[in-house]
């Protein structure tokens, strides 16, 4: 999952607030989605980056850096993340619009990404509008819907059983205004597909906060005795043991002792 928030946070050292543009999107989305490709990645689209044509320019950057799906909201473009207040919305014309717009793109490169239709409008419209918002956006083209802001199971219920067959996806964020669910239970409410899109930052947030404290407090952070915690286990999960292996079979002799 490439997420807005966790790219403007870590990208700008700002809040999910619409500042991050397409480029720095598509820059973080060109290097996750080329990591490992036989792992899709789901990319935030924010609104699409503005009217029709920006739209259809965001497809066409996300498909060529290979993102298997994005997924495009109801939000005016000066958005926010959709677990924050006072989020304001397009009118559900323009949000067809940019659904169909992206639909558009994709047909045009005759190439293959999944559009997820997001609608924040359950804030302030109800589920009623925000569900009849998904439908439309399906009409349009969209293959999942996405009810961004979830308050309660009984809503997730609700959408996939009047969005279905379509897939719904569930967003779950820690300090959001979902509730916390695990994947067995979003899959018994219907949800097909679950991201948890700033789990990871915020794990990364809190043990570089807590080690930062430490080192600041004692002058010191301990190395592990056992020799694992460290920057060996960082560069074997990027795979110095296959670079080395690589470097051997074309019959390099750099790489032999590490
Ligand atoms: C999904 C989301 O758009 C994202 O940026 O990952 C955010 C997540 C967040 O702010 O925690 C969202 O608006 O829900």
């Amino acid at each position: 999952m490439l997420t807005g928030a966790g790219t403007s946070a870590s990208r700008l050292g700002s809040p999910d607030l619409g500042l991050i543009t397409l480029s720095e999107m598509h820059a973080n989305a060109s290097i996750l989605a080329s990591l490992d490709r036989s792992v899709p990645l789901i990319a935030d689209a924010d609104t699409g980056f503005g009217g029709p044509l920006s739209v259809a320019r965001t497809v066409t950057a996300y498909i060529d850096s290979n993102v298997a799906a994005i997924h495009l909201e109801d939000q005016v473009v000066n958005k926010r993340c959709g677990h924050l207040q006072s989020k304001q919305l397009v009118s559900g014309e323009e949000f067809v619009t940019r659904i169909r717009a992206a639909c558009m793109a994709r047909d045009a490169a005759g190439r293959d990404i999944v559009i997820i239709a997001r609608t924040d409008s359950l804030q302030s419209l109800g589920l009623d509008a925000a569900i009849d918002r998904l439908q439309s956006a399906v009409k349009a083209g969209a293959d999942v819907a996405f009810l961004e802001g979830i308050l309660t199971e009984e809503q997730g219920k609700r959408v996939c059983a009047q969005l279905a067959p379509t897939p719904c996806l569930i967003n779950i964020v820690a300090g959001g205004v979902t509730p916390i669910l695990s994947a067995q239970q979003a899959s018994d409410l219907g949800f097909k597909i679950m991201i948890w899109p700033i789990m990871a930052l915020t794990a990364v947030y809190n043990s570089v906060q807590s080690v930062m404290k430490e080192l600041k407090e004692t002058g010191l952070v301990a190395a592990d005795t056992n020799g694992s915690g460290g920057i060996r286990d960082i560069f074997n999960a990027c795979g110095m043991r296959e670079c080395a292996d690589f470097d051997a079979r074309a019959g390099g002799s750099a790489l032999g002792r590490l």
